[in-house]
């Protein structure tokens, strides 16, 4: 039984990390995000992550933020060329958020594209 005005907090970053939840949950696995993969954004089937939160008070700007974030994504790929500049080591550290222990170093290059001046 839930007390009346008590607090409930979820446990996000554990929901992440349950191998229960997600298969082999600690592996770089990006795939799984694709479209008919293990992800549900909306929690209308199950909830596997909440970052707009879930249920009727869930964010109402999500399909406008994944449509923000996706461009913004795809215009780093598609004007600049992206290398690791040293070892690639993805040991998390939590402070506010979970950061990386040992940030990524990058050696980024403008792809060049022809002029059609
Ligand atoms: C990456 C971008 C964003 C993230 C991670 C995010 C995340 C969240 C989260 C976690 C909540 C709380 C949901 C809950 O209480 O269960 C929320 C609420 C809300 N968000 Fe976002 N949001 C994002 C972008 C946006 C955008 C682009 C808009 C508007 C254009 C927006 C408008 C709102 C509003 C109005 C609420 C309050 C909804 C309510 O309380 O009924 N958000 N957001």
């Amino acid at each position: 039984m839930i007390p009346k005005n008590a607090a409930v907090n979820f446990m996000v970053a554990e929901m992440g990390w349950d191998p229960q939840v997600w298969e082999d949950p600690m592996a770089f696995k990006p795939e799984r995000f694709l479209e008919g993969g293990e992800f549900d954004l909306t929690g209308s089937k199950e909830i596997k992550m909440m970052p707009f939160g879930a249920g009727r008070r869930m964010c109402p700007g999500y399909a406008l933020a994944m449509l923000h974030l996706e461009y913004f994504v795809a215009n780093l790929v598609w004007n600049f060329k992206w290398e690791a500049a040293g070892e690639v080591d993805l040991t998390e550290k939590p402070e506010f958020t979970v950061v990386m222990k040992h940030p990524l170093e990058v050696k980024l290059s403008p792809r060049v594209k022809a002029s059609s001046q």
